[in-house]
């Protein structure tokens, strides 16, 4: 089983709005709302590409309901702890003419510290028949930033392989605690290794230094595919550039789920380590064609495989 993590998870709405300027007043002319939260849009493409998954992380209020509710609607399994405050609503702006889309994030509900009490019962509970958990996305108000370190220092003493995307001091704590593998972007892998990339040694540097910080692997997603340095099957170190031919997006938000998805269900079912990033980028990449974070169509990921190249890198000796 594959367990995902989501502790602010939110109901993304996402309105279509054709030419918009910011100071203008809108008419919408299309809308979706989908359950969301990075980890419940993995555990949404996990469960598209057939492998099983269980969502858990936090659920309150209405919104919650709606949460839960809407992913039992999509087949995910949930187990979410139920929390006093609101779970959130996070507001998109898609504008079809440009392509671009302006996300508006709330920043959460408080968790209190029994909330977050039974949400770490829980989790290890859920870990006794789990072999991967996926830890994705902000923390909610009035939780710990070491949180995510914590949990993953638990959950590998139970041998449960841990894998993190998120972003700021979370993230820096959460790579001291020597997860299995961290997935950033390039904006939240800039903040942490603390200075901007401006070319592709740079970029490979970077997933080279978080390694450095601790990861047991690092991937770092950028729109064609992403930079990685992952443990090949004999366990020594191995640095990728994975590449697939850009297409136009309909909707790019969440291709970094969907890039997750596939690389963590590949690994679930024992590919390589070129096997699980070249499958991660051909999912992150179908995902643009779609509206919905985590939303990729399984068929038409197999016909893009083909087309992304995984090649092998070499830096000067003292960093790769
Ligand atoms: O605030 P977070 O948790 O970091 O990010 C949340 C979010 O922007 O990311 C997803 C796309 O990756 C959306 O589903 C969601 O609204």
């Amino acid at each position: 089983m594959i367990i995902t993590v989501t502790l602010n998870t939110a109901i993304d709405k996402t309105l279509e709005v054709p030419n918009f300027r910011i100071g203008r007043r809108h008419r919408s002319v299309d809308q979706t709302t989908m359950p969301g939260g990075k980890g419940v849009n993995v555990a949404r493409a996990i469960k598209r590409l057939g492998r099983p998954v269980i969502a858990t992380g936090f659920a309150g209020g209405a919104t919650g309901t709606r949460i839960v509710e809407a992913l039992t609607a999509e087949s995910v399994l949930t187990d979410f702890v139920r929390i006093g405050e609101e779970s959130r609503t996070n507001t998109s702006v898609l504008d079809p003419t440009t392509g671009i889309q302006t996300e508006i994030n709330e920043r959460g509900p408080a968790v209190s510290e029994r909330e977050m009490e039974l949400f770490r019962d829980k989790l290890l509970y859920l870990a006794q028949g789990a072999d991967i958990c996926v830890f994705a996305g902000s923390l909610p108000r009035a939780v710990e930033t070491d949180v995510y370190a914590g949990l993953i220092r638990e959950l590998r003493k139970r041998g449960v392989t841990t894998v993190v995307d998120t972003d700021g001091e979370p993230l820096r704590h959460a790579v001291r605690a020597e997860p299995d593998v961290v997935s950033p972007n390039v904006i939240e892998a800039e903040e942490l290794v603390g200075h901007e990339f401006n070319d592709d040694e740079d970029r490979m540097l970077a997933v080279a230094e978080i390694v450095e910080q601790g990861a047991g692997e690092a991937i770092m997603t950028v729109p064609d595919g992403c930079f990685a340095k992952v443990k090949t099957d004999n366990g020594s170190p191995q640095l990728y550039r994975v590449r697939v031919e850009q297409q136009e997006a309909r909707a790019a938000v969440g291709s970094g789920d969907a890039f997750l998805a596939g690389y963590v269900a590949a690994r679930y079912t024992g590919g390589t380590p070129e096997e699980c990033l070249r499958f991660g980028v051909a999912c992150g990449a179908e995902s643009t064609q779609h509206f919905g974070a985590g939303v990729i169509d399984p068929h038409n990921v197999e016909r893009l495989l083909g087309a992304v190249e995984a090649t092998p890198v070499s830096l000067p000796a003292e960093v790769s």
